[in-house]
Order: structure tokens, then sequence, then C-alpha cells
């Protein structure tokens, strides 16, 4: 776990877009650092329609950003969106202290979280595709300024060495991952075979997932734990509904605002489980500061994996923290955009897991006679 640096100072840029809560970016980022041990002790925000292309934010809040570096001892600056090149070294050089970002910050706790092979190489090629463009222009700037960062980094020769060797690692990372890639393209091909429906669990992170995947399948042994992407090795179970048909539950790997395009393309093995499934079980924390927000970047991210037309139930989990009247408000303000009915359960106490099964069964079985209709038309046809 990274504990160099342990003092942040958060710099916002409020696009003002109306899908964006500039304080909900800002606490759902020190809640990253947090997983990270990294404490956020200061923030400077400004609102800008897009940001300063050499600084992100305008040069006068650098210098505010500096000031507030020596007063609070501050070891790292972190901003809440996507840097480029110039704009990470320049604010590296005009900060003198580390520069982050928020695809970096999500990239670092993937790598903290990485234990298996697979999950490993997926964080890894991650890593270099998001690198490579930050080192692409920077030995032209290097080599126009006559240094690195500071006076002493390397020339330009240097970085292009290096980013050559990430490029080479790329194509070698990319052929193993197309390895695990046929892996489990063909354990899903056997389960196809044999018939039997996936229903895949998704959702926020830190929503519940693995708990319910517990919950539904009586394993223990799942690993459930309060910290973001605790799971990135999502397990698959095999349960029996009410009626003795066998199904599979696949958790996921939590979604997350701006969940970096690198760790999508990256993890594209395990989230293809998603793509294939036959019914969604898109969890909802009611603790979220905007459920129905980040229910909205669930479905964006389903959309961007290609999985939006799977049918969906969405479930309202940890219901045991909050009130009745509360659930009810939320039930009745997620009926109206989703258009799907939600089922409230507490998979961490086991409330409503029955009735979720029922749902779970019927849905499938209209799914089922759906597709046979489907099917029936098409050899008509
Ligand atoms: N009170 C309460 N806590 C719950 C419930 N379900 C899950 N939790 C807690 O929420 C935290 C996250 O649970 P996980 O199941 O690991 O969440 P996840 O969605 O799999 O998270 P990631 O794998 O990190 O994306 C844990 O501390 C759980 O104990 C619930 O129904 N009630
Ligand atoms: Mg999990």
């Amino acid at each position: 776990m990274e504990n160099r640096y342990n003092k942040a100072l958060l710099l916002c840029l409020d696009r003002q877009r109306s899908d964006e809560d500039p304080d909900i970016l800002a606490d759902e980022l020190a809640l990253l650092l947090a997983n990270l041990n990294i404490k956020v002790v200061g923030r400077i925000d400004q609102k800008r329609i897009s940001p300063d292309p050499a600084t992100f934010l305008g040069k006068g809040k650098v210098l505010e950003a500096r000031e507030l570096i020596n007063l609070l001892g501050v070891n790292i600056v972190v901003c809440n969106d996507s840097l480029l090149s110039t704009q990470l070294h320049n604010l590296r050089s005009l900060l003198g202290v580390e520069v982050w970002d928020r695809p970096f910050v999500i990239m670092k706790i993937f790598e903290s979280r990485a234990h298996s092979a697979e999950a490993k190489l997926q964080v890894e090629l991650a890593m270099c595709k998001y690198e490579i463009p930050l080192l692409k222009g920077l030995g032209k700037q290097m080599s126009q300024t006559g240094g690195g960062i500071g006076t002493r980094g390397p020339g330009e020769t240097e970085f292009e060495r290096h980013r050559r060797k990430l490029e080479r690692k790329v194509v070698s990372l990319q052929r193993k991952l197309e390895q695990v890639r046929k892996r489990r393209c063909n354990s899903r091909k056997r389960r196809k075979r044999s018939n039997i429906s996936t229903v895949a669990i998704v959702g926020y992170t830190n929503s519940g997932k693995s708990t319910l995947l517990r919950a539904l399948s009586h394993d223990d042994e799942i690993y459930c734990a309060d910290k973001l992407f605790a799971t990135l090795d999502p397990k698959v179970r095999r349960v029996k509904l009410p009626g003795g048909k066998h199904v599979l539950f696949a958790d996921t790997v939590g979604f997350i605002r701006k969940l970096p395009v690198e760790l999508v393309a990256a993890f594209r093995a395990t989230l293809e489980e998603v793509n294939e499934a036959n019914l969604l079980l898109v969890v909802i924390d009611p603790l979220d500061k905007d459920p129905l927000e980040s229910l909205t970047v669930v479905e964006e991210t389903l959309k961007q994996i290609g999985a939006a037309s799977i049918p969906r139930i969405i479930v309202v989990n940890k219901i045991d923290m909050i009130e009745k009247d509360q659930l009810q408000s939320l039930l009745e303000r997620l009926s109206l955009p989703s258009g799907f009915e939600a089922v409230p359960v507490s998979a961490l106490k086991n409330i409503n897991i029955s009735t979720l099964l029922k749902r779970i069964e019927s849905s499938l079985s209209r799914i089922d006679s759906d597709v046979k209709l489907f099917t029936d038309t098409y050899k008509l046809a």
C-alpha cells in the first residue's frame, strides 16, 4: 500500500455541468485516497468551462496551491479529473511535489488490490496504457527546456526509450490477456451448451455485490470488505432457485464515476462475463450521497461495455441501515427513470433474499419464453 505520500491537496475543477456535482466528486476522490492511506488536508476549487491547457487550474489558483502546500505540509497534489502530459509536468515543476490525477488514483487502488495473476496482468496493462500518452511529447518538452523536471531529469532519448519499452510490454501483456479471454470464452460456451442461465451482479463499488453473492449462494468464503474495489477477481457460484432450476451468479468488478478507460479496456476479459449474462442484478446502495446518480453511472458503464440491452432487476441493498419512509421515497424515485421495479434487500442481514430469488426466477422464465418466441418466429419466417 502506498504510504510515501500521506497529506494531499485536491485541485478541483468545477465544469458547472449539471450531471457533475463537484462536492460528490471531491468527497469520492477523498474516499479513494483514504483507500490508499492518504488524507486530504486541503482543497482548491475553480469554476471554469474547461481546464487551463497548461496548468489545469488557472495560474492564480496554482500559486494559491503552492502556498497551501507549504502551510499544510502537503506532499501530494491530486486533480479531480484527467491531466494531459503538459499539465502534469508543469504542475509537478511549479508545485515541487508529486501530482496525480483521478484515473491514476483509481489505478493505484486496483494495483494494490490485484492478487491473482489475471488481475495483475490487467492492472499492469492499464498502467502502461495510461503512462504512454503522458510520455509522448514529454521528451520533446524536456529537450526544449534543456533537461528534465526541475533541472536533473532525463533527456528526450531516455523518455523515448522508456516509451518504446512500455509499448513492447503492452503488446506482450495483450497477448497474455488474449489467452485469458479465450479460456473464459470457452468456459462460457460450455455453460451455454449446458443451458444454464447466468445472472451477473453489477453496481457501484462497495454497494454490496459480493455480500449479495454470499447471501444468494450461502458461501461465506466469498471476500467482502468495506473498501473500494475489494473484488478484482470476481467469483461465479451455482445456485438452485426455489423452482428447482440451477443458475450461475457472477460477481463483478465495481463501477465508479469516471472509471478510467484504460481499466475498462484492460478488464475486458472480466467484464465480458457481464455482456453474456441473461439477466443483471443492479445493486444500489441507499447510503450513497446520490443513489440515483450512481445508478446513472452504472447505466453509462453498462452502455460502454455493450451490456445496456440486458434485462435487469434493480436491487436496493442495505435496507437494514435506512428508515422505512426513506426506502419508500427511494423506491418511488427509482421506478420513474429506470422503468424497472426495484427489490429491496439486506444482503448482510439476509432480508428479502427469498423474494429476490423468486423475482429472478420469474424474470428468467419470461426471458426464456421471449427467446423461444423470437426463435420460433425466426424459424417460421
Ligand atoms: N449494513 C449493511 N452492510 C452491507 C450490506 N451489504 C453489504 N454491506 C457492507 O458493505 C461493504 C461492502 O460490501 P461488498 O459486498 O464487499 O461490496 P462490493 O459491491 O462487492 O464492493 P467492491 O467489490 O469493492 O466493488 C461491506 O462492509 C459489507 O459488509 C447490507 O445489506 N447491510
Ligand atoms: Mg465485491
